[in-house]
């Protein structure tokens, strides 16, 4: 769990994230406008090179070797250089690591010595979704020696420490269901943060609409409208809407988060005829499903792009969020915060509140504060 931080590193934060939070309101996603004007946005916003959160220089095994003083020759280094192939991690285990060669063969890879201590404060070395270069030892073995830079990561707290999930994700997609399981509209509030928290451009997704009348999420769906998100309405049963949920994320990388059993899997399955991935029942005594799906992975599209299927989703925390910064990352919430009378607001209890007022004559959304109300007390443990 994220606990308050001292007050000298929540400023530093604070600092920090400003700049993150605006630049987000830039990069603010599509606005409202018919689903094919939410494919071409898709479309034209692909490779902008936006969120460049974690950009850092190439780290490589070369390169650290080339500190030591009896290290190889530049030549010797470029000509190694050329040995290497290009590829996409599709999946991390320890120490071994999948990855799709550019080559379009499938390699089982080994960490260089050096990536590996150089990345300890992360975790695993390499993660899903890692663009590296690796050496090719056999036919379908190899050494990872290079991992580009990262954008667009999905991190989640574990013990204190930041645990990287996966890599170079431009579009979140958060899919709950209308029915089995229940609609919980605090969920995706908590996701569409770590959307804005990781600068991911989200897209709601209320699967299972077939087990109710679609009228009744209307407010629902007008309420996430009008902050400027997008909602699609699915079933991955009866194939409503999956060929428009395709054009979305062909040639894109995109997350799928949702609670266990509202039909990521299925929804896949729909989208790329072929793919098998295991589909569970919702168990009956508690409506929560079961989480069949067990390790990070990344799953090539037919059509160009990939999806990442996220397991451990029910872990996932705010990483890094401070309760005074919850407000910042709901766009319904951030124009009023400057206007409360106590700069570290909390919008909770305090007087002369410009969120409260805002909520009290219906400019803010009562269900959207209650999810704050609620993201704060029992997430972020005040
Ligand atoms: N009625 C209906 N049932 C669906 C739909 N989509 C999926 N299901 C059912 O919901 C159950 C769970 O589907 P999954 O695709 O395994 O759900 P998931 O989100 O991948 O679950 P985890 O792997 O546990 O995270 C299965 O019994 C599916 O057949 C839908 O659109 N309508
Ligand atoms: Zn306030």
């Amino acid at each position: 769990m994220a606990k308050k931080k001292p007050s000298k590193q929540r400023a530093d934060f604070r600092k920090k994230h400003q700049g993150r939070v605006r630049k987000a309101d830039l990069t603010r996603q599509f606005k409202s406008g018919d689903q094919d004007d939410l494919a071409d946005a898709i479309q034209s916003e692909r490779v902008s090179g936006k969120g460049d959160l974690t950009r850092r220089r190439t780290v490589t095994g070369t390169e650290a070797a080339n500190e030591k003083p009896d290290s190889d020759t530049g030549d010797d280094v470029k000509s190694k250089d050329c040995e290497l192939l290009s590829g996409r991690v599709i999946s991390a285990h320890g120490l071994k690591s999948r990855v799709l060669g550019d080559d379009k063969t499938m390699y089982e890879c080994a960490i260089r010595q050096v990536l590996k201590s150089l990345n300890i404060q992360q975790r695993g070395a390499v993660v899903a979704g890692d663009r590296v270069r690796f050496r090719a030892e056999s036919p379908t073995d190899g050494m990872i020696e290079q991992i580009e830079p990262r954008r667009g990561i999905i991190s989640r707290t574990s013990r204190g420490q930041q645990h990287i999930l996966v890599a170079n994700v431009d579009y979140l997609l958060i899919v709950a269901s209308a029915a089995q399981p229940s609609l919980k509209p605090v969920l995706i509030d908590r996701f569409l943060l770590t959307a804005e928290q990781c600068e991911l451009r989200p897209i709601i997704l209320i699967n299972k609409i077939d087990l109710v009348d679609p009228i009744a999420l209307q407010p629902l769906i007008g309420a996430y409208a009008s902050m400027g998100y997008r909602v699609l309405l699915t079933s991955a049963s009866q194939g409503t809407n999956i060929d428009f949920l395709r054009g979305i994320l062909r040639g894109n990388q995109t997350a799928v988060a949702g609670q266990s059993g509202v039909g990521k899997s299925s929804l896949l399955n729909a989208i790329q005829p072929g793919l098998g991935l295991a589909v569970r029942e919702v168990s009956r005594d508690n409506d929560k499903g079961r989480h069949t799906t067990t390790a990070s992975k990344l799953i090539p599209l037919d059509d160009g792009g990939a999806v990442f299927d996220t397991p451990g989703i029910r872990q996932f925390q705010l990483w890094d969020i401070t309760a005074e910064e919850v407000a910042g990352l709901m766009p319904d919430l951030r124009p009023y915060v400057s206007g409360c009378r106590y700069p570290n607001c909390l919008h909770l209890s305090e007087d002369e509140c410009a969120v409260k007022n805002a909520v009290a004559d219906s400019r803010i959304d009562a269900r959207r504060y209650d999810a704050y109300c609620h993201l704060l007390e029992n997430d972020l443990m005040l």
